[in-house]
């Protein structure tokens, strides 16, 4: 397996309040792996690290085999990272079909996995909503297009923070079943997320993050009867 992503060591500082201490993690070409953490444990922070959000103080960040610790989050997109916010951010005034296109290109090396047609087989929600305005959308509906979206960039790997995030269980069952399909197509996703149930199905291994660490890794089917785990870090 090919490694795609490497933090080795992030610490991140928001002013003088240290916030993440020695992040280290890896992400293997077409894997899914889960970042669980409970509110304010720097799973965000983590993300924005990785995607160029934030500065990192110390440590390496390593992407497709090059260091990208100090590369701008463009240079980190043209090599084929797309990140996805947390704050779901569509062009409320396009179309969805719009805020797709504005949004399509090739990817690293020319590839054009993704094009309109794909994404109306994926998203079949979002085919029935193409004409609507983004900002009506409901938080779900945007949530499946900023997914949609980071795709049509052709990107090598997706990283989504918290896309279940005070969403209605039916729209993130969809969510769910959108990613399990990635994954099984071979997609590489980094899944920030608070909801350990909603990552059984859909990652293969998990990092529980807590106080700005990483005090546990393990695959998601062993995380899910480790109650110690659990307990001490997710609260549940
Ligand atoms: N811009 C900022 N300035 C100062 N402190 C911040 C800032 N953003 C986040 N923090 C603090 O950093 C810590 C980690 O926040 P982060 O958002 O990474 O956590 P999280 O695990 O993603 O939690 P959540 O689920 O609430 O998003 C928290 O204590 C938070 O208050």
């Amino acid at each position: 397996m090919t490694e795609l992503l490497r933090a080795e060591g992030v610490s991140v500082f928001y002013g003088a309040s240290q916030i993440l201490f020695g992040v280290d993690a890896a992400l293997q070409e077409k894997c899914t792996l889960a970042l669980l953490g409970r509110n304010g444990a720097g799973k965000s922070t983590t993300m924005k690290a990785l995607a160029g959000i934030v500065p990192v103080r110390s440590g390496r960040i390593f992407f497709a085999g090059r260091d990208i610790t100090h590369a701008p989050p463009h240079a980190r997109a043209q090599l084929g990272m797309a990140y996805v916010p947390e704050d779901r951010q569509v062009f409320p005034e396009h179309s969805v079909e719009d805020n797709l296109l504005i949004a399509a290109k090739s990817g690293p090396g020319g590839r054009r996995d993704w094009t309109l047609p794909r994404i109306w087989e994926t998203f079949p929600l979002l085919t029935r909503l193409r004409s609507r305005q983004a900002g009506r959308l409901s938080g779900g509906e945007q949530q499946l297009l900023v997914i949609a979206r980071a795709l049509m960039g052709n990107p090598l790997v997706l990283l989504l923070d918290e896309p279940s995030e005070g969403l209605a269980p039916i729209i993130v069952a969809d969510i769910s079943r959108v990613l399990r399909e990635l994954g099984a197509g071979g997609a590489t996703i980094l899944l920030a997320e608070q909801n350990m149930h909603f990552c059984l199905r859909i990652a293969q291994e998990a990092l529980v993050i807590d106080k700005g660490k990483v005090v546990h890794r393990e695959s998601t089917t062993g995380l899910s009867g480790n109650d110690d785990i659990r307990r001490r870090y997710l609260a549940m």
